[in-house]
C-alpha cells in the first residue's frame, strides 16, 4: 500500500469517532486533508449538525470546499474531538508536529479538545523525538537570530525556514517566523517543550507533550491504535 492510501486509510478510521451535535478541532497537512473531504461527505450524507474549528488558512480553506460548517475558537463553548497529522510519535505518544508551520493554533485547540485523535503513518513512529524531525518553533520576526543563539544551550541548532514559493522567510498564519531546531538529542519531552516556552520571543513550539490521546497508525496490516 503506498503512502497516500495509508493516509486514507487513517483518516477513514477517524471518522468513527465523529457524532453528530460534535464541535471537531481541524487539524493541518496532508492525512488531515483527507479526514476533511470524508468528514465533509458524511456531514453532508447524514445531515450531520457539526461545526469544525480550523488551526490554520489550509483546514478553513478545505473546509469550505468540503461543505464543513466553521466557527471560530470564541464562538464555542467546548472542542469535543480534535484530529491531526503529526511529523513524530514517541512511545508515551508525546509528539513534534509543525512542519506545516500550523503549530500554534494547532496546541491551542488540541490542547483544549476533550479527545484529540492524531493520524500518522508507521514511518511518523520514532523512540525518542527528534529522532528524525527538527523541532519547529514560532517565533516573533525581529527575535528570531537572539533566540537562535539562546537555543544553542540546549546541544541545539536553530535555522530560519525559507519559503519555498516566496523569497525570504515563512511567514507563518499568525505572521511570525519559523526556526527548525535539531537537538543532539532530547531526553524529557515535556521539559524541553516548557524551556522554549519560556523564552521571550517564542510564541510556541513543535513539542506537544502529554496532549495525544488516541493515535491511529497506518500500517500495510491496517491500523493500529495506540492510546494514553
Ligand atoms: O503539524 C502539522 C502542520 O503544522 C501536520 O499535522 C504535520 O506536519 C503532519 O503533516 P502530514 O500529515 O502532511 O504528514
Amino acid at each position: 500500500m503506498d503512502l497516500e492510501e495509508l493516509k486514507k486509510t487513517v483518516a477513514r478510521e477517524a471518522l468513527s469517532f465523529v457524532e453528530d451535535d460534535m464541535v471537531i478541532g481541524l487539524g493541518t497537512g496532508s492525512t488531515t486533508s483527507y479526514f476533511l473531504k470524508f468528514l465533509g461527505e458524511r456531514i453532508r450524507e447524514e445531515e450531520l449538525e457539526i461545526y469544525g474549528v480550523p488551526t490554520s488558512y489550509q483546514s478553513r480553506l478545505l473546509a469550505l470546499e468540503y461543505g464543513i460548517p466553521i466557527r471560530a475558537l470564541d464562538e464555542v463553548d467546548a472542542i469535543d474531538i480534535a484530529v491531526d497529522g503529526a511529523d513524530e510519535v514517541d512511545p508515551q505518544l508525546n509528539l513534534i508536529k509543525g512542519r506545516g508551520a500550523a503549530l500554534t493554533m494547532e496546541k491551542i485547540i488540541e490542547y483544549r479538545a476533550g479527545t484529540f485523535i492524531v493520524l500518522v503513518d508507521e514511518s511518523k513512529l520514532v523512540n525518542r523525538l527528534g529522532e528524525k524531525m527538527p523541532v519547529p518553533v514560532e517565533v516573533i520576526p525581529a527575535a528570531w537570530r537572539a533566540i537562535a543563539e539562546e537555543i544553542e544551550v540546549f546541544n541545539a541548532r536553530a535555522e530560519l525556514r525559507m519559503a519555498a514559493k516566496k523569497d525570504g522567510p515563512v511567514i507563518t498564519d499568525n505572521g511570525n517566523f519559523i526556526l527548525d531546531v535539531k537537538f543532539e538529542r532530547i531526553d524529557d519531552p515535556l521539559d524541553m517543550e516548557i524551556e522554549l516556552k519560556t523564552i521571550p520571543g517564542v510564541v510556541e513550539n513543535g513539542i506537544f507533550a502529554d496532549i495525544a490521546d488516541i493515535v491511529l497508525v497506518g500500517t500495510p496490516q491496517g491500523v493500529r491504535k495506540l492510546e494514553r
